[in-house]
Formats: C-alpha cells, structure tokens, sequence
C-alpha cells in the first residue's frame, strides 16, 4: 500500500464554502421552485406552505433548512423570497455580534420580508434572546438608560418570516429549534438530479455538454450541486483546449483525472481519510477527533463536507465507538482487509 500524506492538494473542489470563484454561482442560482431542481419532498411541502400563506395574505412560517454544505439552503431561501414575492435580507450568525445589530435588523424589515441568518447555530447567546420573542410575538424589547432607571420597553415589530440555514442543526438551542414552524433537510442529489442541474448551468454559461458528459460530472459530484457547478468551470477549459469546446465523457474523464477527482468523486481528502483509517487503525472504530489530528483536517469539516457522502456510498460507518470503514472502501481504494475472514465468520 503507498500513501502519500506529505503531497499538498490544491484548492480542492471540495471546501466547507462558498469561495471567490463561485462567485458566477449567482448567476446559475434558480430562482423559481421550477428551477430548482431536486429535493423533491421538500418542494411539495413548501409550495404548498406558500400558497396557503400567500391567500391568507400572511407571511409564511419560520422555516430552519439544513443540512451539508453546497446543496442549496442559501438559495432555496431566495427562493422562496421570489415565490412569495417579498423581499430578503441576508446575514449570517457570527455576522451579528452584539443584540443591537440583531434589534437594527428586525426593525428594519418590512411586513412580510424574509430575514435569512445562514450558519443560524453560530449566534451568540445574548442575540438569540432577542429572537426568541420576535418570531413568536413579532417584538423585541429593549433596554433603555442604566442602573436604577433603567426600563425594558417593547417595540412591534412587522411580520416577517426567519429562514435559518445550518449545516449543523443538532447544535440548534432547543428553545430556537421549537420557534421554528417548519425545518427541512436537504439530502445529497441523485446523480440524475446533478444531470439536470449541470445541464441547465451550462446552457446558462453558454456550454456545450452531452449527456454523457453530464451524466459523467454528476456521477462524480458526491450529490452536491455546488461540486458539480465548480467542476463544470473547470471541465470548460479542457473541453475548449482538446475538445471542440464540447464537454463530453472523455473531456470530463480527462480534467477530473487531473483534478485527482476519482471515479466516485473522491478527492485526496476522502482517500487520506480512508487510508488513514485502514492504515492506523485497522479499519475502526477511531474517533473523529483522532482521525482529524492524524490527516491534519479540523474534524467538522470531515463531520460536514466529507462524512455525509462517504456514508452515502456505503464506505463509511458511524459507531458509538467511532468511524469505521466498510469492505467497499478496501476494494475502491485497492487495499487489502486483514479482517476481512474474522467478519465473515
Ligand atoms: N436544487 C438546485 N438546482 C439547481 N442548482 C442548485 C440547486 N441547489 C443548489 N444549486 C446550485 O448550487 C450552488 C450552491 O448552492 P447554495 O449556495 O444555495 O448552497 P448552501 O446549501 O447554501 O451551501 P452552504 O451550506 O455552504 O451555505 C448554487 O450556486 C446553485 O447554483
Ligand atoms: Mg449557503
């Protein structure tokens, strides 16, 4: 077996966020519930909500959305601000320190406005006390003055909906989680799905794209559109050096292979996360504490960005004791399992 730890990759098409090169992401951003493809239940659901809402001439409920990185909370919550025709504005929890920001926010809505707080898990205490009354009573209250005369006055405030976005929402407060209506959570898209998507980005970047290229970058994706849309862009290259500027199977293959993005869409994280696991620790269980210190990662980014869709494709367990890898993982990585007979058994 030959692993190599000490090679560095570059800027992997696998990040916990948004970078600067998405930024043509807002372009390729759907902004009706018929372009926004996948996510199926979560749709129905949700257009139903907004129907309901928009005859009441109410606005809609909080909604948490959640789930991994790159699958669409951020613009689902733009979304949703186009279907129900109001506007939205958009932070994010360490964004807001201190509670008067969050107050200056709250009072400037508009009735029926959208406050979108992304990384919701990330607020600080004291500003979550001030959400809990505005989304349930649609108020906050202030102190004015100091010491002895001091008074908390209360302040209306418009209806508005609160669309929280996290990736981590078992780290939710329970008295936030509760003042929200309705949460969904958004799961990795089917290589199907990932077609759609890419295809539709590249007519919008004015690309040439078969369907077995796309099926080819959807395929290698890890069921996230943003991986796809990143990948695409950087297929365009390739495709426009060596291959008539058509995105096809075999320019796909080429300019991932050099991306060392894998059949399955493993990266070199994924692949040391996996050897290290076979190679230190004879498969699991090992912490994710540990294995994060072993390949020098941060363990939420294994936990967010690389977990889910190793799970997803069967290479991956979780234990109470810790992770462990699965025989498909020896096989896709060509590695030998020493346990292998004693399992079987
Ligand atoms: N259902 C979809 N249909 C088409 N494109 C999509 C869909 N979901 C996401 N995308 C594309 O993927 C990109 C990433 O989506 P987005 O930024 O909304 O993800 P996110 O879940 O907010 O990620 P993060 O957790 O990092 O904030 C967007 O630029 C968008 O173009
Ligand atoms: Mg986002």
């Amino acid at each position: 077996m030959s692993i190599d730890f000490s090679q560095d990759y570059e800027a992997p098409l696998v990040t916990t966020s948004f970078t600067p090169a998405d930024e043509s992401e807002f372009s390729l951003r759907p902004k009706r519930l018929t372009e926004y493809n996948g996510q199926e239940k979560v749709k129905e659901n949700l257009s139903v909500y907004i129907e309901a809402a928009r005859r009441r001439n109410e606005p809609l409920d909080h909604v948490l959305l959640y789930g991994p990185p790159g699958l669409g909370k951020t613009t689902l919550a733009g979304v949703i601000a186009n279907e129900m025709g109001v506007h939205i504005r958009v932070t994010s929890g360490p964004a807001i320190e201190k509670a008067g920001d969050l107050a200056a926010l709250l009072t400037n809505l508009s009735e029926g406005d959208i406050l979108f707080i992304d990384e919701i898990h990330r607020l600080n205490t004291a500003v979550e006390e001030i959400l809990y009354p505005a989304m349930e009573d649609f108020a906050i209250d202030i102190i004015v003055g100091k010491g002895p005369s001091a008074n908390s006055i209360r302040l209306d405030l418009p209806r508005f909906t609160l669309i929280g976005a996290t990736t981590r929402a078992g780290q939710l407060s329970a008295p936030l989680r509760d003042r929200f209506g309705v949460s969904f959570r958004l799961e990795l898209y089917t290589p199907e799905e990932l077609c759609r998507i890419i295809t539709r980005s590249a007519a919008l970047m004015g690309m040439r794209i078969d369907a077995d290229g796309a099926m080819e970058l959807a395929s290698r994706s890890r069921g996230t559109p943003r991986i796809a849309n990143r990948m695409l862009r950087r297929v365009r290259d390739f495709a426009q050096l060596y291959y008539d500027g058509v995105i096809t199977r075999e320019a796909a293959d080429h300019a991932l292979g050099k991306l060392e993005v894998d059949k399955l869409g493993l990266d070199a994280t994924d692949r040391r996360m996996l050897t290290a696991i076979i190679r230190y620790y004879n498969g699991g269980p090992v912490g994710l504490e540990t294995l994060a210190a072993t390949i020098g990662e941060e363990a939420v980014t294994l936990e967010d960005v690389y977990e889910p869709y190793l799970m997803q494709i069967g290479f991956l367990t979780r234990t109470p004791r810790g992770r462990c890898v699965t025989q498909l993982a020896y096989d896709h990585l060509h590695l030998q399992n020493n346990n292998a007979e004693q399992l079987t058994l």
